[in-house]
């Protein structure tokens, strides 16, 4: 997908956005296959190599994308299979998804297209329209860079592409911040297109007990407090300039 948005001009660090466009996203996927890598180094512009299994995590960041300021509130899933009910709850607070599978991991391949029907059925059933529009969603293949381990090939990419009818990016996460910056543009693109053309009356906002249970971390704030531990010591430390 071919977004009008130059990367190096449209992201960077701000300070706060009273009146920003708040976006909700939501990472899913199989466990490891890169969805805390994907949202840290998109913030960060890092590539942290090692995390505890996810404790699920709401990032929020501040950037300007396209000109506009932009809150970010991006939700870390754990990737292990959890409470039906749970997961509906996610799934209808957020504005947009990405969905991630490794190339290196048939299974998380697999499972990509049960998300993408799962997301589109809560969409659909909670929808007082007809025919409402899927939300917006894309597909990340990462760890390109592991070749020798790849499970699944690029030709197998392109065809659960053109069955689900979805943009789908492959990355490596570890190797370069662009293509991942890339994923998160196209999905804000995605995003604001259908925000801006349905009513705000049929747009989700929400928010239950539990989103509010699950802890948050800004973008400029310190790591630690959460109990969520990483291997590096400050956020901070790792925002880019
Ligand atoms: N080689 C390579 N390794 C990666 C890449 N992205 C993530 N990893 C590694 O894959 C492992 C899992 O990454 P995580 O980001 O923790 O995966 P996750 O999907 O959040 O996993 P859960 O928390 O269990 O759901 C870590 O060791 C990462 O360093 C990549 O692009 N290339």
């Amino acid at each position: 997908m071919t977004t009008n948005f130059g990367l190096s001009r449209t992201l960077r660090r701000t300070g706060s956005f009273p009146s920003a466009r708040t976006v909700r996203i939501v990472i899913l996927g199989q466990g490891a296959v890169g969805k805390t890598a994907l949202a840290v180094r998109f913030i960060t512009k890092r590539f942290i190599g090692d995390y505890d299994p996810t404790l699920e995590t709401i990032y929020r960041h501040e950037v300007t994308m396209g000109g506009d300021a932009v809150n970010f509130e991006i939700l870390d899933t754990a990737g292990q299979e959890e409470d039906a009910l749970l997961i509906e709850e996610k799934i209808k607070w957020a504005d947009g998804f990405v969905i991630v599978y490794s190339v290196t991991d048939r299974c998380s391949f697999d499972e990509v297209m049960r998300l993408c029907f799962l997301v589109n059925h809560i969409h659909t059933a909670g929808s007082r329209r007809n025919c409402p529009e899927p939300p917006p969603m894309i597909i990340v293949a990462n760890k390109k860079d592991l070749e020798f381990d790849r499970m699944v090939s690029v030709q197998d990419g392109e065809s659960l592409r053109r069955s689900l009818k979805l943009p789908l990016h492959e990355v490596s996460v570890r190797d370069g911040w662009e293509e991942t910056a890339g994923v998160f543009q196209a999905l804000y693109a995605d995003i604001v297109q259908q925000m801006d053309s349905s009513p705000p009356s049929f747009r989700r906002r929400a928010v239950s007990r539990l989103m509010e249970k699950i802890p948050r971390i800004h973008s400029n704030s310190a790591l630690g407090s959460t109990g969520r531990s990483f291997s590096f010591s400050s956020f901070r430390d790792l925002l880019p300039d």
